[in-house]
């Protein structure tokens, strides 16, 4: 393991923000915070960076204890690099002296040509004597990350590191970093609360929820199976319908009988609410059965219809954008679920349909 965080807790005065969390990262893992703001994503960088005492728990990077109540080792002794939401360039050093900057030990020609090989790594060699002023900010942030991957230290942590950044660099920036920090054996940890960039660069991705980590998985496992109704509904869209246990992997709802593992720990008879995902509701003009396009939301290569059942419960399904139906429209649907996720009911029902699309 190269970093551990055991049962941290760690308050802000009075407000505790950090409640017992725990977090394991291997050597050349690359992992990711996920969660609404305030749930205490950047307070975890921190710990882990040395900026903040732990109350209680543990900050082990390679088997070392880093931070414990009453001991805590300071930034600069910890090997830890840093990649800021703002990139935190220097503005009067050029590209390669601020990524020289990185290293701190060595003759001052070595530093340089070892940062110009680095900023050609990260496809910017035509830009080593720019100012930060001259530079893109998706440029700016490789610099950044170059200044962090020159030293190859024993982790990178990147704290919102694309949210400066229109939505399709960002998604493009973060695949380059991804392969980057593979390319060199990285281990990183990022944050951020967007679960697209989350998707994109990390193998494992945790979703927090009030200083607390609700699920560490990788991405396919948050979206199919989430551990408990704040990840089903904080990771991707979907809807909550009502069912019924019927025996084991056989649930049944408006729809029908759905067939599959299930994924809680449900019993039979249990009354449930069963996650149904955009993708689970395919429409096929032949299907038996129908739904009301109420709503619907073009993508480009997908259009997102909202769709009401006979029961008034709503569904969401992704569908070709060429299937263009008018709302009012009836339209063919079937499931394609292959495993079940079923909470026990209990909690109020459609709690987290996305309102925008219902209203
Ligand atoms: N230095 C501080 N002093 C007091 N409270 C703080 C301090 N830093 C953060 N907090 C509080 O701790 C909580 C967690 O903050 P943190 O920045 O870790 O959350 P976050 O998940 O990174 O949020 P965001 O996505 O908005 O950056 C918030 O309620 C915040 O107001």
């Amino acid at each position: 393991m190269l970093l551990e965080l055991e049962q941290l807790r760690l308050s802000y005065g009075d407000h505790e923000v950090l409640r017992g969390l725990t977090l394991h990262l291997t050597r050349g893992q690359i992992g990711c915070l996920l969660g609404p703001s305030g749930c205490g994503k950047t307070t975890v960088l921190r710990a882990i960076a040395g900026f903040e005492p732990v109350d209680s728990g543990e900050v082990r990077i390679d088997n070392r204890v880093f931070s414990q109540p009453g001991r805590t080792v300071p930034p600069e002794q910890r090997d830890i690099r840093i990649v800021f939401q703002d990139y935190a360039l220097f503005p009067h050093l050029n590209a390669r002296d601020n990524v020289a900057f990185g290293l701190r030990e060595g003759r001052k020609a070595d530093r340089r040509a070892q940062a110009e090989e680095m900023l050609s790594a990260v496809g910017l060699a035509d830009a080593v004597r720019a100012q930060p002023h001259e530079l893109s900010g998706g440029q700016q942030q490789r610099v950044a990350l170059a200044r962090a991957l020159v030293a190859r230290p024993r982790l990178i942590l990147l704290d919102e590191p694309f949210s400066n950044l229109d939505v399709e660099l960002r998604e493009r920036l973060g695949i380059e970093v991804r392969s980057l920090l593979k390319a060199f054996g990285a281990t990183a940890l990022m944050v951020t609360h967007d679960q697209q960039e989350a998707f994109a660069v990390a193998d494992e991705v945790g979703v927090m929820n009030e200083g607390t980590l609700q699920q560490w998985d990788r991405p396919y496992n948050l979206y199919h199976r989430p551990a408990n109704r704040f990840v089903a509904d904080f990771v991707g869209q979907g809807v909550l319908i009502p069912g019924r246990v019927a025996e084991p992997g056989k649930v049944d709802i408006e729809l029908g009988r759905l067939e599959g593992r299930l994924i809680t720990d449900v019993r039979p008879g249990t009354d449930v609410d069963v996650l149904l995902r955009p993708d689970d509701i395919i429409h096929d003009d032949d299907a038996p059965m129908t739904a009301e396009v109420r709503y619907k939301v073009f993508r480009g290569a997908e259009i997102l219809y909202t769709l009401r059942l006979d029961s008034g419960d709503r569904v969401l399904a992704l569908v070709p954008s060429h299937h263009d139906h008018r709302i009012g429209e009836q339209i063919g649907i079937r499931l394609d679920t292959e495993h079940i996720v079923a909470f026990p009911r209990g909690e109020a029902r459609g709690e987290y349909c996305p309102t925008e699309l219902f209203s």
